[in-house]
This record gives C-alpha cells, structure tokens and sequence, in this order.
C-alpha cells in the first residue's frame, strides 16, 4: 500500500469496517463535454458511487470495446485533451472529495511527461492512475513510469494471469486490484464470467489490498452476484451507453444518477 492515506484508500478503509463491498463506476472524461463530465461525477457521487473512474480521450484505446472507443473518440471530438482534464478535475475538486482514479495508455503521459503527468495529476486532485497498456514489469523496472507515492499504481490481473505473475502484481499492489472477469475488451455481457471467486481468492493469498472485479457487468443481478465474491464491483460500459443515448439531454446527469442507483444498492446488499 502506498505510504500515503490518500481518498481512495480512506475509502476502503471505511468500506472495510462497515463491511460493505466498493461500487465503481468507469465514465470517459469529455464525453459529452468536460463541463457535463463534472456534472455527472457529481452525480455519481449522489448516487452511492465510491470511486469513479475517469478515462483519458485516447485515439486507439485498444483494451476498449466498441462503446467505450466510441466514448473517446466522442470526447476527442469535442476537444479533450490531458491538460483540460486536469483542469476540469481541479474545478471538481472545489465540490467533490470521491476517490477519483485515472485510467490511460502510455501515449498520453508519454507525450505530456512522465513525473509531470503524475505530479501534475496529484496537484489536481487524481488519487490513483492506472495504465491499462503497461506490463507490471515494466513498471517495476522504469522508475519514471511509477507515479509518486501520493497516487496509487493501481494494477490489472486477468484471467490467465499466471500464479507468478498474479503474485508480483498483488505484492506491489496500491489502492486496490483490478480483476478483470474475462478475456477480451470492455463491454456489457448476457452472463456473469466463470471462475471470479476463485481467481478472487488466488489474489488474496497475496495481498490485503482490496479486490475490484469489472468487465462485462451491465445490471443489478449480475452487480450483486459479482459483488458477492470481491471487495468492489465495477461498472463502465452500461453507464458510457446511457450517456452516449441521452448525451444532448438537459438532464443527462440526472439520468445517469437514476440509472446507477439500483447498481450501488444491488452491490450494498439493498435488493
Ligand atoms: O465496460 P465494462 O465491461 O463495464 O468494464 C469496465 C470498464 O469499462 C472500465 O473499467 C474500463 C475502461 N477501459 C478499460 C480498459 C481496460 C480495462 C478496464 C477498462
């Protein structure tokens, strides 16, 4: 675990002392709009969200499926770029304190620098960063491409993560794992994958860092079933569809707020 308490960790402390499992929402950041980004953070946020997870607009988002692409290339469209996330995170921050993380591809922080990226991230209000394209040994061997202590390095084990590889990652894990359920890209799916609680426990025998699962879950029962067998169930897809059907709504944000309500009580044991 990081040296430092940052929000996300505070967070799952609490979670953890209350006994209540994590819900995660994932939004592309500038879709539709920086400004309707804030908004619907805020929203989240009303709506029981725990942490949020913001994506940075990347031209060829390769573990994406074909709705979160869509999400990108949407805020790309309309202007997004690394620095205006930044700073639309630093207004969010004057109205909102949830656990933020950011997920990228090297590229981006590539092309605006390494230590800046993450000191730049942490002066903003960013509390963890995960870089979806970046193999966990590489990150041990490159110092720069580790982000400052401040912020969490948050990892991803897979499905056929070996037993070598889901023990390294989870002996340096930071704010929490990211298990992702099944192979493939991003994306709703008609059934829970097989295999999550016992993957879940393997990661477990080497780390008390909590255990996220996301990838495919997209309602209520398949929130709560998931949420049965880890520490946080984490949603993208189904949100990043509503936003991409009501995206010139006036309401949008009120929208996302009642769609993502009964996902956080499924997940709180509430249904
Ligand atoms: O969309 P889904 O299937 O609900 O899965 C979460 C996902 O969108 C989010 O966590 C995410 C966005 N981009 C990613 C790239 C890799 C892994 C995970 C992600």
């Amino acid at each position: 675990m990081s040296a430092f308490s940052n929000r996300l960790d505070r967070r799952f402390a609490e979670l953890r002392s209350s006994g209540k499992r994590a819900f995660v929402a994932y939004i592309a950041a500038g879709d539709p709009t920086l400004e309707a980004t804030v908004e619907m953070v805020l929203a989240l946020e009303r709506a029981g969200v725990d942490v949020v997870e913001l994506g940075v607009p990347f031209s060829d988002p390769l573990a994406d499926g074909v709705v979160n692409q869509m999400a990108a290339d949407r805020a790309l469209k309309a202007g997004a770029t690394f620095p205006k996330v930044l700073e639309m995170i630093r207004v969010l921050r004057t109205r909102s304190q949830i656990p933020l993380v950011l997920f990228t591809y090297l590229n981006p922080i590539y092309t605006y620098g390494y230590e800046c990226f993450h000191t730049d991230a942490v002066a903003a209000g960013v509390d963890g960063v995960l870089v979806l394209d970046l193999p966990p040994e590489e990150a041990l061997q490159n110092a720069e491409l580790r982000p400052t202590p401040e912020l969490a390095h948050i990892q991803l084990i897979a499905p056929t993560s070996p037993p070598e590889r889901i023990e390294l990652i989870a002996r340096n894990a930071e704010g929490f794992i990211y298990y992702v359920s099944r192979l493939g890209v991003t994306g709703a799916q008609v059934e829970v994958a097989t295999g999550i609680a016992e993957q879940v426990a393997v990661i477990k025998q080497f780390t008390e860092v909590p255990v996220c699962v996301g990838f495919g879950v997209s309602n209520p029962e398949q929130a709560a079933t998931v949420a049965s067998m880890a520490d946080g169930v984490v949603v993208g897809s189904a949100i990043v569809k509503l936003i991409e059907r009501e995206g010139a709504a006036a309401d949008l944000a009120d929208q996302v707020e009642v769609f993502v309500r009964p996902l956080v009580a499924a997940v709180k044991g509430l249904v």
